[in-house]
């Protein structure tokens, strides 16, 4: 392959190699060799995740890759890397909202300084199953997010170990895999959480899940009248790479705010 540009940007250390590619000549062929050699942490740039920078028609469209090769339906800090480098670039207007297309549908996003704000759309509240790590076993809450979560509470974080293999889970409730939550309260509408994310191992953070993490909290915690929370309600999720708030509004919808930042550039033949 001849040499092409790259970016790695960060959203709480949850990391990414970015791809402009925006006509699709580049990368349109994009394989799952390809990804992992660019997220490979020794051989390669290092990655939870590749996400490719296309144009389609007047919007842009984030292709989300795990750091395995795998596609995943949404990422919700890959969309506020990639909204931060879109403006950085000066590909759109960052002075107000603008939207990014996303296997997920689009989203809507916001710039204000460091912090980005993703609207993350409607949470869907599912059932209770449980997933095991070793000897130990939970029951898990599924939120879906557009992509997958089990979420459960335990008594410390520690409770999941070094979290080296994925947690055993339903694969009827779970047929694609999932992304696996282990969360414990740090104070009023404050938890801390650790992600084993489907596709890239145990991450420093994940978007969707801080999201998922959040709606799981909310309920449990009697916050919730019908669909969705009486009024906005906030929540202040820790993960190991630094802090999320995360808002549930009355109007149903789940909005991600935190920092996002591109920390690298340059070209690459992998
Ligand atoms: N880290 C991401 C989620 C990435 C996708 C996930 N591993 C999956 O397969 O669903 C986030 O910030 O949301």
């Amino acid at each position: 392959m001849p040499d092409y540009p790259f970016l790695k940007g960060h959203g709480t250390e949850n990391d990414f190699v970015l791809l402009p590619d925006h006509d699709g000549s580049v990368h349109g062929d994009l394989s799952p060799e390809r990804v992992r050699a660019l997220c490979d942490r020794r051989a390669g740039i290092g990655g939870d995740g590749v996400l490719r920078v296309v144009r389609e028609g007047e919007q842009w469209f984030m292709d989300y890759r795990n750091s395995d090769g795998s596609l995943s339906e949404m990422c919700g800090n890959g969309i506020r890397v990639f909204a931060r480098h879109l403006v950085d670039e000066g590909l759109v207007d960052g002075s107000q909202p603008f939207a990014v297309g996303t296997r997920d549908g689009v989203k809507v996003l916001r710039v204000d300084g460091e912090l980005v704000t993703a609207d993350m759309g409607t949470p869907r509240v599912l059932g209770e199953s449980p997933v095991s790590v070793g000897p130990s076993t939970w029951t898990a809450r599924h939120v879906d997010m557009g992509n997958p979560h089990a979420v459960t509470f335990v008594s410390s974080l520690d409770d999941a170990g070094p979290l080296l293999e994925a947690p055993v889970h339903d694969a009827a409730v779970y047929p694609h895999g999932v992304n696996v939550e282990f969360v414990v309260d740090r104070g009023e509408r404050h938890v801390a959480m650790r992600v084993h994310e489907r596709g890239s191992g145990e991450t420093r953070s994940c978007g969707t899940g801080a999201c998922a993490v959040m709606v799981a909290a909310a309920l449990r915690d009697g916050l919730v009248a019908g669909d969705a929370p009486a009024g906005d309600t906030s929540y202040r999720v820790d993960v190991p790479g630094g802090t999320l708030t995360v808002t549930w509004t009355a109007a149903n919808r789940v909005l991600l705010t935190g920092p996002a930042v591109i920390v690298a550039r340059g070209v690459t033949d992998l």
